[in-house]
């Protein structure tokens, strides 16, 4: 069974575009849970575009023994301001998992995996960090991507593969090469020992033709199309309509 984690992440933008504590994400998290879901996603970045550090403390108390808590982000980001750092904060909170994205500043969003055999060195020492305090750890790659020795070498347990490019492929009607990308990453992963996960702009739409494709799938993060398919839906009903397309 593929398990459905909501990212809060747009949650905590709108809730911030006011200033207060509406939508509150406390609520949110609940409802999620309540629908069914099996983990909850949050990406605090240094700059706290959304997610804020107490964000990630308050859900660590309110999912703990519930659901999973995947928290996502760029290792190498130092501290900034009350952002105290990833690995930090995994010491502070405990999530059942841990998902390392190279994500910059600058970037919009996430849009690129590592390059596991250039980074994996520099990632070796934080993997066995994350994995002391018994954090799972899963490196965000690109779809493409076929050498995981590295990935296992350094302790990573999971792959979450950068489902974007496959977004928009099959949003033009033209998914067959950026699928077969993915399945063919997967099936490398998964001989290499490596559960797989996926994520970014996976929709109501294109889910199910992914998931189709991609067997022993582990987990799929969902959270810009899901919040705002909410908008119209509501968020418990999105979340069933997301688990049954996964059943
Ligand atoms: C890693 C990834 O693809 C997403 O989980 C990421 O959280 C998106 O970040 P934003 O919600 O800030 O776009
Ligand atoms: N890891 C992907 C994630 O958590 C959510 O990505 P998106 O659905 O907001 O694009």
């Amino acid at each position: 069974m593929t398990l459905l984690s909501v990212n809060l992440n747009k949650i905590a933008v709108l809730r911030n575009s006011r200033g207060g504590d509406e939508p509150s994400l406390a609520r949110a998290a609940q409802t999620c849970i309540e629908a069914g879901c099996g983990g909850i996603t949050v990406h605090p970045r240094p700059d706290q575009r959304h997610i804020r550090p107490d964000d990630v403390r308050m859900l660590a108390q309110l999912l703990r023994g519930r659901v999973e808590y995947n928290i996502e982000g760029n290792p190498f980001a130092g501290a900034r301001g009350s952002y105290p750092g990833l690995l930090a904060l995994a010491r502070e909170v405990r999530p059942t998992q841990i998902t390392l994205v190279p994500d910059g500043d600058g970037q919009i969003t996430s849009d690129h995996g590592f390059d596991l055999v250039r980074d994996a060195d520099r990632l070796a020492p934080l993997v066995a960090g994350f994995r002391e305090i018994g954090c799972r750890v899963s490196l965000f790659v690109d779809a493409g991507t076929t050498n995981f020795e590295p990935a296992v070498r350094i302790g990573a347990q999971r792959v979450e593969i950068y489902t974007g490019p496959y977004a928009a492929a099959f949003a033009e009607g033209r998914v067959g090469d950026a699928l077969a990308a993915c399945v063919e990453t997967a099936r490398r992963a998964q001989q290499a020992g490596l559960a797989v996960n996926a994520g970014h702009d996976l929709s109501q739409t294109n889910l199910g033709t992914f998931k189709a494709a991609i067997p022993g799938l582990a987990e799929v993060s969902i959270g810009h199309a899901l919040i705002g398919e909410a908008l119209y839906e509501g968020l418990a009903a999105t979340v069933r309509r997301y688990l049954q397309i996964l059943d």
